[in-house]
């Protein structure tokens, strides 16, 4: 049962590499960029027959978040028409994908657990860009797992995390915006979810809502990442309209996470305990 990773020098690719090495799962590829460019049909439809998977993975995004509003053309391409791209050849290969997308899809301003049946009016580019992307993966391909997660973070790749503990250590203080509210996920228990998904021969196809378990806002993020990994730095909570950004996040996108939980019987960690564990690798 071949796999093949798309994005893979990404955080999350870097966190499926480590994942399956540990699960021992051998008949799994990461192809890079240049084998695997998403936006070039031709160089896909190689690489699928070549590699003939049952399933494929893409963690290929666009993610800079501010940066998109200034670059919306390239970021459609990435996360609209990529997406559409690898949909299109896993109908033609028969391969199931299993797709990330992102709580940025949601607009956020009521504070209430969002299901995945929920209305999608994304406030940024890059939400709207993942939404479009979703939306044409659903109209193309009947075999997919959409995998909605939230302010995914790691030991590799760049994330709050990683920003943070570099910032305490050059800063005394800092600002951390204490009105937007959400669950960290640590891209590694992520990555052994998708691998649950896979194992788990299901065909509920459609979309879930994945995250760590628990509820937090940046500001107590950042002062949790610094007790944890006893950094002195003083952390002062702002307002959204304190702390200027290109791109408007929302207030409240806590996921409900019950479809995926029964679907695929998954135990899913608290957002500290994974935390304690990432700073622990750092
Ligand atoms: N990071 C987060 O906080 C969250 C992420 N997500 C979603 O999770 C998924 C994984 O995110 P994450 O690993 O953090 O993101 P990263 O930005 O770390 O990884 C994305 C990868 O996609 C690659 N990529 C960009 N364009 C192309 C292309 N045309 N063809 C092939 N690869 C390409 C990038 O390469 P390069 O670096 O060379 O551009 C990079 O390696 C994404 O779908 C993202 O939208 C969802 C919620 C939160
Ligand atoms: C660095 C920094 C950020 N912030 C705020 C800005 C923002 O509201 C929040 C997070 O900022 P970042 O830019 O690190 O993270 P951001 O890129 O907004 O993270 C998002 O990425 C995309 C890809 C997703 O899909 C989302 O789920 C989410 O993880 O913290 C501060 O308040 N103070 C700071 O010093």
């Amino acid at each position: 049962m071949k796999i093949v990773v798309l994005g893979a020098s990404g955080q999350l690719g870097s966190c499926l590499k480590k994942v399956a090495a540990e699960r021992n799962i051998t008949d799994i590829s990461f192809p890079g960029e240049q084998e695997a460019n998403i936006l070039d049909s031709d160089l896909l439809d190689k690489l699928f027959a070549s590699e003939k998977p049952s399933f494929v993975i893409n963690c290929a995004a666009y993610t800079a978040v501010d940066k998109a509003e200034d670059e919306q053309d390239i970021c459609r391409k990435v996360n609209r028409e990529g997406a559409a791209n690898i949909a299109q050849a896993c109908v033609k290969y028969d391969a199931t994908l299993i797709h990330i997308s992102t709580d940025f899809v949601f607009k956020g301003n009521v504070p209430q657990l969002l299901s995945e049946t929920d209305p999608a009016e994304p406030e940024n580019i890059y939400g709207l860009t993942k939404l479009e992307g979703e939306q044409d993966i659903t109209r193309i391909l009947e075999k997919h797992f959409t995998v909605r997660t939230s302010w995914l973070y790691s030991e590799f790749g760049n994330n709050f995390v990683k920003t943070m503990l570099r910032l305490g250590k050059e800063r005394d203080q800092l600002g951390v915006i204490a009105d937007q509210t959400g669950s960290p996920t640590y891209a590694i228990d992520l990555a052994g979810a998708i691998f649950d998904i896979i194992a788990s021969d299901s065909k509920a196809y459609g979309i879930y809502h994945y995250s760590n378990e628990g509820v937090t806002s940046w500001y107590d993020f950042a002062k949790t990442i610094f007790d944890i990994s006893n950094t002195t730095v003083k952390v002062n909570p702002v307002k959204t309209s304190e702390y200027v950004t290109k791109a408007v996040r929302p207030a409240y996108s806590v996921m409900d996470k019950s479809k995926i939980k029964k679907e695929f019987n998954l135990d899913i960690p608290y957002w500290r305990d994974s935390l304690a564990v990432c700073i622990s690798r750092l």
